[in-house]
């Protein structure tokens, strides 16, 4: 039976989160049919008006430009998609999931609803992946942890600038925070280093979450039982504090078996021991790493897809420009790839990851897979989730290669002025005081 959405059912839907593109409402009410989901909406489909279609049906039914519909001619159901949620759901069904494993991916499923419910034409529909199914343990807390992981790994295309070799030895994450520092998005540099997360050490992925823990900007947050008790609602936050440390000691309580003080590191050590043991950012990386032109390399395809002159090549000094050239004679079919697989790239690259635990009772092997925590003895239940498997629209290229650039660039300007990062934080590149 078609799920509806009515005026009858708007009741119960509270603020879970949101990023910039969606607004994310969970389902607190008693109707079966919707307890365990939260709703996904488009934030720029919202503010429509009512007469106008939702489904934007320009170019032939197809909500994808000429050269997205070029670029994902492979994939007929997703070309002919008719607005951007169902275009969104596809994308994430048919392009997301095979690579990342069914298991760590929700499509969700799209849902009417009335005018009298909201000013929409459909919804998405997602499992709450902070909660467990309702009904197998009812009264189980439940405490999950959500990542923004970012990207994992050091790009060796030998498309990249000499001026910009800085890229092969530094991470993305850690060179951004210095241009978000400059642009005042954020007030200090993130502890957390992409590199430790993913990469297969106990130790470092450890440090990963301790340093996500001290500074979690919008990397890190955490859930129990659906409501928030850790990071940032909507956005990121900053550095945390001692009162915000205890309170956090405080909540876990209920599910980390551990005297004062000790609970915090033992939830930590939970984290990064299923990041370890599932082995779930491994195919996430695998997925990252379908972007291995980088940017410098993938640019000169996208300008041979939309058949303009590169105004790329036109700015790079000779010694670059001979490399990159070779770019343009490439057949298109090749073009194609480089410029999907850089785009499948992106979205797992600004994904997050979401790991909801429960305590395991007994011994009996469940359904889940589970992790043991040495430091309290306990047993947990755990699934994982991958969540915001957006694709990234087609014309955001050229806006990729400049901020490449400037976070390249500012990092570097950062680092020889203060001749290091760390110094940086006091003395302020951008002649900002902190
Ligand atoms: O470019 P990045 O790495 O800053 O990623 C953007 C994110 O910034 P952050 O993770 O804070 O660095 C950014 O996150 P915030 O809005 O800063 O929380 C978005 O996720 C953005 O994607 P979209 O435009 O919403 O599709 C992200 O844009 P894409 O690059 O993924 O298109
Ligand atoms: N299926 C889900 N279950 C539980 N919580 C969710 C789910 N999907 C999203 N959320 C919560 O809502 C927040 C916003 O969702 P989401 O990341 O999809 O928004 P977005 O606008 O795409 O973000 P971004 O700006 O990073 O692209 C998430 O950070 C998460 O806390
Ligand atoms: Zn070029």
């Amino acid at each position: 039976m078609e799920v509806i959405l009515d005026q009858k059912d708007a009741a119960g839907w509270i603020y879970r989160g949101e990023g910039a593109g969606n607004l994310v409402l969970a389902y607190t009410g008693s109707s079966p049919t919707f307890t365990g989901k939260v709703m996904r909406i488009q934030k720029a489909l919202r503010n429509k008006k009512p007469k106008e279609p939702l489904t934007l049906c320009a170019n032939g039914g197809s909500i994808f430009e000429k050269h997205e519909r070029l670029l994902w001619r492979d994939n007929k159901e997703l070309v002919s998609s008719s607005s951007k949620e169902i275009l969104e759901r596809l994308y994430v069904e048919e392009i997301m999931s095979p690579l990342l494993g069914a298991k760590y991916v929700d499509a969700g499923m799209r849902v009417r609803v009335t005018r009298g419910f909201l000013d929409l034409d459909s919804v998405l529909l997602l499992s709450d992946h902070t909660l467990f199914p309702q009904g197998i343990l009812k009264g189980e807390p439940c405490i999950a942890v959500e990542i923004k992981p970012k990207c994992g790994f050091l790009p060796i295309s030998r498309f990249i600038a000499k001026q910009n070799a800085i890229k092969r030895s530094t991470s993305r994450f850690k060179m951004h925070q210095a241009l978000k520092l400059c642009d005042q998005e954020i007030s200090e540099l993130s502890e957390y280093d992409p590199l430790d997360l993913f990469s297969r050490s106990k130790e470092r992925i450890c440090k990963a979450i301790k340093a996500l823990y001290t500074t979690p900007q919008n990397n890190f947050r955490v859930f129990l039982n659906g409501s928030l008790i850790f990071g940032g609602l909507g956005g990121g936050t900053g550095r945390t504090s001692f009162a915000i440390g205890e309170a956090f000691e405080d909540a876990l309580k209920c599910v980390i078996q551990a005297d004062d003080g000790l609970r915090t590191n033992s939830f930590i050590q939970l984290v990064a021991e299923t990041v370890y043991q599932a082995g779930i950012l491994d195919r996430l990386l695998e997925v990252q790493k379908l972007d291995n032109f980088d940017i410098e390399g993938a640019i000169h395809a996208y300008y041979n897809i939309i058949s303009q002159p590169c105004k790329v090549c036109r700015e790079l000094d000779e010694e670059n420009v001979n490399l990159c050239t070779s770019l343009h004679s490439i057949p298109l079919d090749e073009s194609l790839k480089i410029v999907k697989d850089y785009f499948i790239a992106a979205t797992a690259k600004d994904c997050s990851l979401m790991i909801c635990f429960r305590p395991k009772h007994g011994d009996v092997s469940g359904y889940y897979d589970s992790v043991y925590l040495h430091s309290t003895n306990q047993a947990f239940d755990y699934k994982a989730c991958f969540i915001d498997l957006d694709l990234k629209p087609f014309k955001k290229m050229e806006d990729y290669y400049v901020k490449d650039k400037k976070i390249a660039s500012c990092y570097l300007q950062m680092v020889n002025m203060n001749q290091g990062v760390n110094k940086a934080i006091t003395t302020n590149a951008c002649g900002n005081a902190h």
